[in-house]
């Protein structure tokens, strides 16, 4: 266990008010005192929100399944006649389905009592890749259904656990389905992170980009438009680079680019690029794979290239939910893995032989954050 991050005399003030408000009389003297009675209500709000969750995701996927948020962003504000017509749906429900999304903020209510796009359903009408996620997450859902289980490791494996194996014996049954659905939902959400990162590190200082568990290439495709004299590469195990090249070679992108296929836990990474991403690739692996695929990457790097490790972390400001709740059990039930906080990447990097270690600010921390680590020395 690592050291307590504050002394133990802190812990004074919260014992104190955990034995308070553990008095029924003092929790309805605080509901009932003007000063404190906001609180009271703000804390039964998060505690019920917390509870229902479930239901408020399970609209969500229902407005997705339906493609009620493209609908109103192609076709504008619409009734509910219409738009249970347009949807299949009885009229009652549509208008329970509208209501549930408004209270969300998914839709919101316009003139002439029709309904349009809320202020959180406008990101869902114009990103694929959330789509996306939200579809995927019916799986994760069924997979968390005896979290106590899958905290102990009695459940048998999930539906995540099967969508992932063929990271770990490339070529084995079905790798290729596998691999292929995995890869288009990885795609599809990609190009949100490769705007943080090109945003946050320019590459056209850079001659050649090695993207190590790169997928089936869509940064490489992102990172080549936005620096149109860097040369791409991409390095993923075999069923994914397939996928890589016929996406590159599609892009027009066949004389810049190079595909390579192999394991980075397993096989050398091609050397000489003069900077490497790793993009949502460290979490998805256990702190002794990380060793290897970061002393990897470092013997790969040409002298004086540098790392681009970016990830969304654990401990994200604002955003500890995201890590620690939501990775934490979304790797759980993919059957390796953690979030990491950016001072144990940090660590690991040193470890790994990386110089120069530092955080590079992104516009959205909380879709990925960024590290970025020189190799001075030579391997
Ligand atoms: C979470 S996906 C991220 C893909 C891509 N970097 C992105 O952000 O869209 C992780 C990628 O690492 C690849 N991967 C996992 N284990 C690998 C290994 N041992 N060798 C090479 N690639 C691996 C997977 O096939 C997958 O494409």
């Amino acid at each position: 266990m690592s050291a307590l991050p504050w002394p133990p005399w802190r812990d004074a003030w919260p014992r104190w008010r955990d034995r308070l408000l553990a008095r029924e009389d003092v929790r309805r003297w605080a509901e009932a005192l003007p000063l404190t009675r906001w609180i009271a209500r703000r804390r039964a709000r998060q505690v019920f929100d917390l509870m229902a969750g479930f239901v408020y995701s399970q609209v969500l996927l229902a407005c997705v399944r339906l493609g009620v948020f493209e609908r109103l962003l192609t076709e504008g504000p619409q009734t509910s006649a219409w738009l249970a017509q347009a949807l299949n749906l009885p009229s009652d429900a549509c208008e329970r389905l509208l209501r549930a999304a408004g209270s969300l903020g998914l839709l919101e209510r316009r003139s002439g009592d029709r309904h349009g796009l809320g202020p959180l359903g406008l990101p869902l009408a114009t990103d694929a890749g959330l789509r996306a996620l939200v579809l995927h997450h019916a799986a994760f859902y069924r997979d968390l259904d005896d979290p106590v289980a899958l905290l102990r490791g009695t459940s048998p494996p999930g539906e995540l656990a099967r969508f992932w194996p063929y990271a770990g014996q490339p070529g084995r049954d079905g790798g290729a389905e596998t691999a292929g659905a995995y890869s288009a939902l990885m795609a599809a959400t990609q190009p949100m992170v490769a705007a943080q990162v090109l945003q946050a590190v320019p590459l056209g200082r850079h001659r050649r980009l090695l993207d190590v568990g790169g997928g089936e290439g869509a940064f490489a495709e992102q990172a080549a438009a936005a620096a149109p004299s860097l040369q791409v590469e991409v390095f993923d195990l075999p069923d994914v680079a397939a996928r890589a090249r016929l996406r590159l070679e599609g892009a027009g992108l066949a004389g810049r680019s190079r595909v390579w296929a192999g394991s980075f836990l397993q096989d050398r990474l091609p050397a000489g690029a003069d900077v490497v991403t790793l993009l949502r690739v460290v979490h998805d692996h256990d702190d002794a794979a990380v060793a290897t695929l970061l002393r990897a990457v470092w013997q790969a790097l040409a002298p004086g290239g540098r790392l681009l490790l970016a990830e969304p972390m654990a401990g994200t400001p604002g955003a500890h939910a995201m890590g620690d709740a939501y990775f934490g059990f979304y790797l759980l039930a993919m059957g390796q893995g953690r979030p990491r906080p950016v001072e144990r990447l940090e660590a690991l990097l040193r470890e790994a032989g990386f110089q120069r270690v530092r955080r590079v600010a992104t516009r959205q921390p909380l879709l990925v954050q960024v590290l970025v680590a020189d190799k001075t020395g030579s391997s």
